[in-house]
C-alpha cells in the first residue's frame, strides 16, 4: 500500500501542477526518447494532421476508430494481461468516446468482462452503431456511474476514453462529477490519447484531470504526454510518410507487426 502511495505521489509532484511550464512552446516539437525519436504534437497541429487523414488521404473516421481501439485494447492487454479481469471504460461525447467503444468489442473478444458507462451520447451513425455493436454482443451499458468504492471492489482496471485532443477549458457536467469520482478510484487507468482533464498542451494545469497509470497517444503523442510518467504506448499505425515529412514529425518504428510501440522514457 506505502508502495503504491508513494508512487502515485511521485507521480503527483512530477505532473505540470509542479512542473516548470516555461519551457514549453506552442505548436510541435521533438524529442528523444530513449532510442526513439517522437514529435509531440499540440492541439492545433494535432487537429490539421487528423484533418489531413480525412481530407488528404480519405480515411473515414470508422476506419481509424476501429484501428485506434485495436490499439488500446492491445496495450491494456499488454500491460495488463491478468484474467478474468473486469474493465470499465468510460466514453465522452466526441470521437476519444468512439475509440472507448471500439475498444470494449476488442476487450472482449481477448477475453475480458467489459462494462461501459457512455453518459452522453452523440446521435450519430458512427456512434450509434458502435453502440448497437456492443449491445449485440451483451456488453453492459451502465445508468449510473457506481461510487469510487464499488469501482475499486468491482473492476480491475479503467479505460478513460472521455476526452482526447479537442478538449478546451473547463470540464463541464456531467463530467466534471465523473472525472471526481475516478479521481478517487484506485483502479490503474488507462488513458486513450490525452488524460481526461489535461489540457492538451499544459498537462493537468487545473488539477482536475486523471492520474493514468498507462497512455495510449494515437497517430503522434500530444503535447501533455511530457508530463506523463506511465508507460506510454504510441497506435493508429497509418501514417503516410509523406504526412509525416509535411508535419515535420518523427515517429518510433513499431516492432515487427504489431499496432503499438512503447515509447521510453
Ligand atoms: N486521426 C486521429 O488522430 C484520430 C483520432 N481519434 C480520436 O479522436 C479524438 C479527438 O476527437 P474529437 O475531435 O471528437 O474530440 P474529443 O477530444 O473526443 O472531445 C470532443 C467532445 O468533448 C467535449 N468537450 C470539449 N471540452 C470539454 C469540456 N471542457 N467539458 C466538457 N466537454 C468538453 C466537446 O463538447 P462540445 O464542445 O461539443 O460541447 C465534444 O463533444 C482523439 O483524441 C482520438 O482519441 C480516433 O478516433 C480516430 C483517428
Ligand atoms: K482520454
Amino acid at each position: 500500500m506505502s508502495v503504491w502511495v508513494g508512487s502515485r505521489l511521485l507521480r503527483f509532484l512530477s505532473s505540470s501542477r509542479y512542473f516548470s511550464l516555461s519551457t514549453l512552446k506552442q505548436g510541435h516539437r521533438s524529442m528523444a526518447t530513449g532510442a526513439s525519436n517522437v514529435t509531440y504534437l499540440g492541439q492545433e497541429a494535432a487537429q490539421q494532421f487528423d484533418n489531413a487523414l480525412f481530407y488528404d488521404y480519405e480515411y473515414s473516421i470508422d476506419q481509424l476508430m476501429e484501428i485506434a481501439g485495436l490499439c488500446c485494447a492491445q496495450a491494456l492487454a499488454k500491460v495488463y494481461p491478468k484474467k478474468p479481469s473486469k474493465v470499465l471504460i468510460v466514453c465522452g461525447p466526441g470521437n476519444n468516446g468512439g475509440d472507448g467503444l471500439a475498444a470494449a468489442r476488442h476487450l472482449l473478444s481477448f477475453g475480458y468482462n467489459v462494462n461501459i458507462f457512455y453518459p452522453k451520447r452523440t446521435n450519430k451513425p458512427i456512434y450509434n452503431i458502435l453502440v448497437t455493436q456492443c449491445t449485440k454482443l451483451s456488453i453492459p451499458f451502465l445508468t449510473e456511474l457506481p461510487s469510487p468504492e464499488d469501482i475499486n471492489a468491482q473492476y480491475s482496471i479503467l479505460l478513460d476514453a472521455i476526452f482526447g485532443f479537442s478538449f478546451k477549458g473547463s470540464v463541464r457536467s456531467p463530467f466534471d462529477h465523473v472525472l471526481s469520482v475516478l479521481q478517487k478510484c484506485q483502479v490503474p487507468i488507462c488513458s486513450v490519447d490525452v488524460p481526461s482533464g489535461w489540457d492538451v498542451e499544459k498537462g493537468d494545469v487545473t488539477g482536475s484531470g486523471l492520474n493514468p497509470d498507462v497512455l495510449i497517444s494515437l497517430t503522434c503523442p500530444k503535447i501533455c504526454a511530457r508530463y506523463f510518467t506511465g508507460r506510454h504506448f504510441l497506435g493508429l499505425r497509418v501514417v503516410p510518410p509523406e504526412l509525416a515529412q509535411r508535419f515535420n514529425v518523427k515517429l518510433p518504428s513499431y516492432p515487427g507487426t504489431d499496432q503499438i510501440t512503447e515509447i521510453l522514457p
